[in-house]
């Protein structure tokens, strides 16, 4: 196995990073600077008669309010990005693994989505990703996964967020209307790797546990110590540029079926995360 990573110094790029160092995996992380997935010649030049087996997609435009304006630009990196690799892909039969998110979905279920249902997305980053969605089906072998609230190394997560928030004020509210799947970027390495292993290409969910923001927020301030007040709110209380679904749940079925992995509770995972990254 020798794996290309594009979008290496991401949240994911970075647990992939480190549990191929653990793993002994022979991989070339490139980041943005090194490996621009919009350009297809370069793509090409770096890609062609490299014995890359794997190229792992954790490239993304992920400003979700910052889409609505620079739909464009997010239309390129997260569509036009993954159709360019599933072309070098494709020319060169290596397998695609690349990642999508909750936000395809509107909400309106009201009970986990599965990988049967159809997406309808309430945003331009949903539809940016729903366009890489159809877009990689043009490589021969692909893994695509959808995940959602992804937390890990890096400063641009929603805990991230909590956290500064309580630097700065000692009363926070916190939306507890939106629910999905808090998913720990090293969980989501490791159950993407197994699939990877295994060879079983195709659709899968994965993440953690269902929470609310409020639940999640509420259970991290309360591990680290903080002793502000948290009040649950109401997700338009916060007028952002983008619509967000508010029940965004994906079923992870299909994924223990593959490679007999149950990922952990989100509290479990979210631990982790404070002993891994908060209080080391
Ligand atoms: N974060 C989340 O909550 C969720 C993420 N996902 C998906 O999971 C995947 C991984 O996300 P995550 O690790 O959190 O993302 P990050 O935002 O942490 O990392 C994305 C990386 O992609 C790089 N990048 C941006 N544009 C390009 C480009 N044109 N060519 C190459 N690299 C580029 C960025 O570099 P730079 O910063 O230098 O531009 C950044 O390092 C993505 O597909 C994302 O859409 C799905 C659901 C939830
Ligand atoms: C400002 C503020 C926001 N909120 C809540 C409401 C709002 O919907 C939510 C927004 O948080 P974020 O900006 O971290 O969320 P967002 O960037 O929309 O997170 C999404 O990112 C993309 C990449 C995905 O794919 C999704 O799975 C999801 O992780 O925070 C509060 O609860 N309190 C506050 O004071």
């Amino acid at each position: 196995m020798k794996v290309l990573l594009t979008g290496a110094w991401g949240q994911l790029g970075q647990a992939f990073q480190e549990l191929f160092e653990k793993e002994g995996i022979h991989y070339c992380a490139r980041g943005h600077q090194e490996l621009d997935i919009t350009n297809l010649q370069l793509l090409r030049e770096a890609i062609r008669g490299k014995g890359f087996t794997h190229i792992i997609n954790c490239a993304a435009f992920n400003d979700v309010d910052g889409a609505e304006k620079e739909w464009q630009k997010a239309y390129l990196v997260n569509g036009i990005g993954v159709r360019n690799l599933a072309i070098v892909a494709q020319e060169e039969n290596i397998e695609l693994m690349h990642f999508s998110t909750d936000y395809v979905f509107d909400g309106q279920k009201g009970t986990p989505y599965t990988i049967f249902d159809t997406p309808c997305p309430l945003n331009r980053y949903g539809e940016s990703k729903l366009l890489g969605e159809r877009l990689i089906l043009l490589a021969n072998k692909w893994y695509l996964i959808r995940t959602s609230w992804v937390f890990g190394k890096g400063r641009n997560n929603f805990l991230r967020k909590v956290l500064s928030w309580s630097a700065q004020k000692d009363r926070l509210r916190i939306a507890c209307d939106e629910v999905s799947s808090p998913t720990y970027a090293n969980d989501l390495a490791w159950a993407s790797y197994l699939l990877l292993r295994e060879g079983a290409w195709g659709i899968y969910h994965i993440t953690n546990t269902p929470a609310s923001r409020y639940q999640w927020a509420e259970y991290f301030l309360r591990k680290i110590g903080w002793k502000g007040a948290i009040e649950p709110a109401q997700q338009e209380e916060f007028s952002l540029p983008a619509r967000r679904p508010k029940f965004s749940v994906l079923d992870n079925f299909g994924l223990k079926e593959t490679i007999n992995f149950q990922m952990p509770s989100w509290e479990e995972a979210t631990e982790r995360f404070i002993r891994e990254e908060i209080l080391k």
